[in-house]
């Protein structure tokens, strides 16, 4: 997946830019209004080519000597990690020096830049767009990001820039894991365990990609790759003393992931950081297993286990589905689950359940509460069919699928997951009309 980082002064519009690129996510059935999302990072899957952005924005207040830093280290971060970058300029408050010091940054990096005007929105700001060229730049695009104006415009040459969607080149039948969690959370730890682990035949031509390590194993006959974001340490790179960038890794880790464990610091306990990059892998479709870490540091009584699990449920609300393990990589206790549990999700995330199994399900489920009324007339499910695998996804034909309100597709979501469980997995529910 490309990653497109926007990048600018602030108050020049990155954020509403944002959001207008996002538009209307596509909504999960299983969307749960308490998926936790951060306004700097999003899966944009609605155009050509889809991409993640990032927002390096949201700069802390600071004297105009610090924002200056921080701006360097944006858009170095931004130079550094992403396929394309947006520079964005104010076409209200016109060019200043904080730019001209930005673009002679992007400049001497060989990563395209695509040079974005905002608050376009008038004659008047049209006219004095022009003076940007003072850049020394070829183009750039104007746009009202708030109005929605030149964003088409935009769109097409963001996907233009990209390069075209990887082909996925590694036997099908491999299992690729992700193990990401915030510094320090001991992922180093846990990964040795795993490869040294019983059961767990290693394969020693591990590969180095540019954010992390592979490394190629096998586990009751079957083919894993183990992805480690840990692995990597890139000594004097700027984007690395960036918390955002230890998210971003995280993220580009996930994109080449089926099943993703994210690590929780037992000691420390769930963080933010914790909750929106499970929320990514949520949004982008991963089966995900939460590991409590270090399991060893904490002070527990006969209550301390329910405590915590309740907490993660009460924290992880939109991952109901995903199992919970306590470990300890320091002693290796209960390291072993880890992959008993893995294996397990990865065959859930493979199922394919047959037509009539489905609609044996739907029936019944329709037969014990009966789908709403809907202009007069009771909306009507027909059929039912899996449409694909990794992550499980289904499509539902009814009648009238403006008919069929939230709660009740709520409902069939259950109701499909109450027979199969999918342990790990989200699922996804589309809804078709069918005319009959
Ligand atoms: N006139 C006009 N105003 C805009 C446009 N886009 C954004 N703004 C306004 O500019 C202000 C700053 O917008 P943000 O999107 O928060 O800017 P930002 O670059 O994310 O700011 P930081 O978070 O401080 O980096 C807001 O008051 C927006 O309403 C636009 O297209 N036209
Ligand atoms: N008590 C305890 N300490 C642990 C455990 N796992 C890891 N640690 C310690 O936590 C520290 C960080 O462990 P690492 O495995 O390097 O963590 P990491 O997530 O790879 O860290 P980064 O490379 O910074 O991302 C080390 O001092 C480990 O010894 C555990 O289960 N219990």
């Amino acid at each position: 997946m490309s990653v497109v980082a926007i990048v600018g002064r602030p108050n020049v519009g990155k954020s509403t830019l944002f959001n207008r690129l996002l538009g209307e996510r596509k909504a999960l059935v299983e969307d749960f209004p308490g998926v936790t999302r951060d306004r700097n990072y999003a899966l944009v899957t609605r155009h050509a080519k889809p991409f993640t952005l990032i927002d390096t924005g949201g700069f802390e207040p600071a004297s105009e000597d610090r924002m200056l830093v921080q701006m360097r280290e944006q858009s170095q971060l931004a130079i550094e990690e992403a396929d394309l970058v947006l520079f964005v300029l104010d076409g209200r408050a016109g060019l200043t020096p904080a730019d001209e010091e930005v673009a002679a940054l992007l400049r001497q990096s060989t990563k395209p830049v695509l040079y974005v005007v905002n608050k376009v929105d008038g004659p008047q700001q049209e006219q004095a767009a022009a003076e940007f060229y003072g850049l020394g730049i070829e183009s750039f695009v104007a746009i009202s990001a708030e109005h929605g104006q030149g964003i088409n415009d935009l769109v097409n040459q963001i996907c233009a820039q990209l390069p075209p969607a990887p082909r996925e080149t590694a036997a099908a039948d491999q299992v690729r894991l992700a193990v990401i969690g915030r510094p320090n959370v001991g992922k180093s730890s846990l990964v040795n365990r795993l490869l040294g682990a019983e059961r767990v035949v290693a394969n020693p031509e591990a590969g180095t990609t540019r954010d992390s390590i592979d490394s190629p194993f096998r586990y009751n006959g079957k083919d894993f790759l183990l992805i480690d974001t840990a692995g990597i340490r890139r000594k004097g790179r700027v984007s690395q003393k960036l918390e955002k960038y230890s998210v971003l890794q995280a993220l580009k880790a996930m994109d080449r992931a089926h099943v993703v464990l994210l690590l929780i610091d037992a000691a420390e306990g769930i963080t933010e950081q914790d909750l929106t990059v499970a929320g990514y892998a949520y949004e982008r479709g991963r089966a995900l297993v939460l590991v409590v870490n270090k399991w060893d540091a904490v002070a527990k009584d006969h209550r301390t286990l329910n405590q915590f699990t309740q907490q993660v449920r009460d924290q992880f609300k939109f991952l109901p589905f995903a199992p919970v393990l306590f470990v300890s990589a320091l002693t290796g206790q209960r390291v072993a689950k880890i992959m008993e549990t893995v294996e397990q999700v990865a065959n859930e995330f493979n199922r394919k359940v047959s037509t009539a199994e489905l609609n044996r399900v739907l029936q019944a489920a329709e037969a014990a509460h009966q789908p709403p009324i809907f202009q007069g007339k009771r909306v009507k499910l027909f059929y039912m069919t899996q449409t694909a695998v990794r992550p499980p996804s289904f499509v539902i034909f009814v009648n009238r699928q403006e008919g069929l309100h939230f709660s009740y597709r709520r409902y069939l979501a259950n109701k499909i997951r109450e027979p199969f469980g999918f342990l790990g997995c989200p699922i996804r529910i589309e809804y078709r009309d069918r005319v009959r």
